[in-house]
């Protein structure tokens, strides 16, 4: 069942065609990576699909409503929630008291389990500046997890992390997608990573669709091979 669905999306930054006629469809549940080389139009995609960018072309449906022309607000009060390649969290509060007041905010009647499943109880006491980098990521995955959102955009939530740290933040991003119904697009740079944890993968090149499959099928694709993966694939 598709819940959120980008058909067409093209974007101009002047005479440059960053992202050209782009299709993409979601569903509750299912991982979706983007990935693709530096300046395929991974981030200007995120950016389009969220409504931070409008579209020069293209219509972005969620849940059979049009809301290309919708306003980032709007998008997340339904349940499309987004994050960010950098880390949003406040410095000067605590991890607590920061995801309590955005809960209090978005009616999340869960706020406990989303702590207990991204492993934050140890940390809740403390003051967000004060925490470890990949900590503070889990954060920000907490803080789009809060609202029962229907759909996250996840960009490059691995960006800064060391090995093992985002091997957990991607078991995390699958398990409670998996957990809580959620349809999640995650745009990464750490290939290995989306492989292991997407159910279907949709590779850019120059703003266009290079392939869209399950990992076996991305990974076996001869145009993507040849543009992107090399043979070590
Ligand atoms: N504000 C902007 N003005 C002009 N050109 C831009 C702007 N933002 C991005 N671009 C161009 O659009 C293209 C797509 O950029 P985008 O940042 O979406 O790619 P990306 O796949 O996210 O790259 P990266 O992996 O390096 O983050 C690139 O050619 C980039 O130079």
């Amino acid at each position: 069942m598709t819940i959120f669905e980008g058909r067409g999306l093209s974007v101009r930054y002047g005479a440059h065609v960053a992202l050209d006629g782009v299709d993409i469809t979601l569903e509750p549940g299912v991982v979706h990576g983007v990935i693709g080389p530096n300046g395929a139009g991974k981030s200007t995609f995120i950016d389009a699909l969220s409504g931070r960018k409008r579209p020069s072309s293209g219509t972005v449906t969620f849940e059979g409503v049009d809301i290309t022309r919708k306003s980032v607000r709007w998008r997340r009060r339904r349940g499309l929630a987004r994050s960010f390649q950098r880390t949003s969290v406040f410095g000067s509060m605590t991890v607590g008291d920061q995801l309590d007041m955005i809960a209090r905010r978005n009616d999340e009647p869960d706020l406990d389990g989303i702590i207990d499943t991204l492993g934050l109880d140890a940390v809740r006491a403390r003051v967000c500046s004060e925490i470890a980098y990949g900590t503070q990521r889990s954060v920000d995955l907490a803080i789009a997890l809060i609202g029962r959102p229907k759909v996250v955009l996840l960009d490059e939530p691995c960006a800064g992390l060391v090995h093992d740290e985002s091997v957990r933040m991607l078991q995390h991003v699958r398990d409670i997608c998996k957990e809580r119904d959620v349809a999640a697009l995650l745009v990464e740079h750490d290939v290995d990573g989306v492989f292991r944890t997407c159910d279907v993968i949709t590779v850019l090149d120059l703003g266009k669709v290079l392939a869209t499959g399950t990992p076996d099928e991305v990974r076996a694709d001869e145009n993507v091979i040849r543009a992107y993966l090399g043979s070590a694939a």
